[in-house]
């Protein structure tokens, strides 16, 4: 898939702007702060109802202004799609091919992006979080009723962590309720254990021959998730629930005590290992990057493998970063089959032959020129 067509108003430093890209490697230049990441980030969240780098949505919208509106046109292999992302102070409203969609847990999958930004090195040493974020991101761009799972999930989570508090303060005393709320968050809990470690074991099938191509055979990684409840991958959900119900009633008086709940998806991490070492503290920036790098290629044929259209790829800001071995790694990967935005401030460093076949666009003070 690719946009062809990308319209932005009063989105952070753009007022207005129209822009046509073809489906092929299009080059965002510009100086520092003149709005490279801000294209970028708005092609994302037109994707994904949500940014890459702010959980703050009001932070998108231009300043003194009301809304922001994203609008594109995705070009699929059987159809031409158009989407709308309005972001007001009040909330965010989607449409797709017109129609207005009731849950964004609905309009997120209609376009399919993949990016490879500074940050996110933080995937491999940044905290459980943000690899927590990653994985939920990603199985729910290929995976509507995931995300629908995470957010009833959340719900529970925060009903049975309120709970716990009144029983800590003692405002309750009856953990009747308790009861009822840990059944309901163990059959939740089991349901987005037993989603990541399908979506790992194939992001891991992807990413293993690539990471070993990147690093010339020397490598091998692992991807492993970590939960917080000794559940195992090969376990049915019926043994999963039974994990968690005989771990919950063993730290029922704990949890009371500190009034949360101590266990559950939302305390799982995933651990990413080269040679089997743990990459995070062990790996060389080197060997982090590459891994960053393998996991992101991975997931662009993830996505593939699920729906049959390539993902578009958002490159900012590493390009240049990437030694001269790395990127003709990643643009071998992408070659003609995945539309990719590339900023930079500088085309020195980017491969020659790249250049020559790209669209190139000079950004400045929020207005963009196409200029071959
Ligand atoms: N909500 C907003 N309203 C108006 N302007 C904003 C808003 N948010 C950010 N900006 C402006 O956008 C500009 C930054 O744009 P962006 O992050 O896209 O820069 P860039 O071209 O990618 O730069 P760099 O090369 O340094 O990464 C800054 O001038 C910033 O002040």
């Amino acid at each position: 898939m690719y946009i062809e067509q990308l319209a932005l108003r009063n989105y952070r430093n753009y007022e207005s702007l129209s822009v046509e890209f073809e489906n092929k490697v299009n080059v965002i230049l510009g100086e520092n702060a003149q709005g490279k990441t801000n294209v970028m980030e708005s092609i994302y969240v037109l994707a994904m109802a949500k940014s890459h780098r702010t959980s703050n949505d009001k932070d998108l919208i231009r300043w003194d202004q009301e809304y922001a509106k994203i609008e594109g046109r995705v070009q699929k292999q059987y159809s031409s799609l158009p989407l709308q992302l309005i972001i007001s102070k009040k909330g965010k409203k989607a449409k797709c091919n017109h129609m207005e969609q009731r849950k964004l847990s609905q309009y997120v999958g209609n376009m399919n992006v993949v990016m490879f930004a500074p940050e996110d090195l933080n995937l491999v040493k940044g905290s459980p979080q943000i690899r927590r974020r990653f994985i939920d991101m990603e199985i729910g761009q290929v995976s509507p009723i995931y995300l629908h799972d995470i957010s009833q999930y959340q719900k529970i989570l925060q009903q049975r962590n309120h709970f716990l508090k009144m029983l800590q303060i003692k405002k309750q005393t009856d953990q009747t309720m308790l009861e009822i709320l840990t059944e309901q968050f163990i059959e939740m809990a089991v349901k987005i254990i037993s989603k990541r470690f399908e979506f790992l074991y194939l992001l891991e099938n992807w990413a293993k021959p690539i990471h070993k191509g990147i690093s010339r055979g020397l490598e091998s990684l692992k991807i492993v998730y970590k939960p917080s409840v000794d559940v195992l991958e090969d376990q049915d959900l019926s043994k999963m629930k039974a994990c968690f119900e005989e771990k919950f009633s063993k730290v029922r008086m704990r949890e009371i005590e500190r009034g949360t709940t101590l266990f559950g998806p939302h305390r799982d991490d995933l651990l990413f290992f080269v040679n089997d070492r743990d990459v995070s503290t062990f790996g060389s920036q080197g060997q982090q990057r590459t891994t960053a790098l393998s996991v992101k290629l991975a997931e662009i044929e993830l996505i593939h493998s699920e729906i049959r259209e390539y993902p578009i790829l958002l490159l900012d800001d590493v390009l240049s970063e990437l030694d001269d071995y790395r990127q003709s790694h990643l643009l071998n990967t992408i070659q003609g089959k995945v539309q990719t935005f590339v900023t930079t401030t500088s085309v020195e460093g980017i491969h020659h032959q790249t250049l020559k076949e790209a669209s190139t666009f000079d950004v400045e003070s929020g207005f963009i020129n196409k200029v071959n």
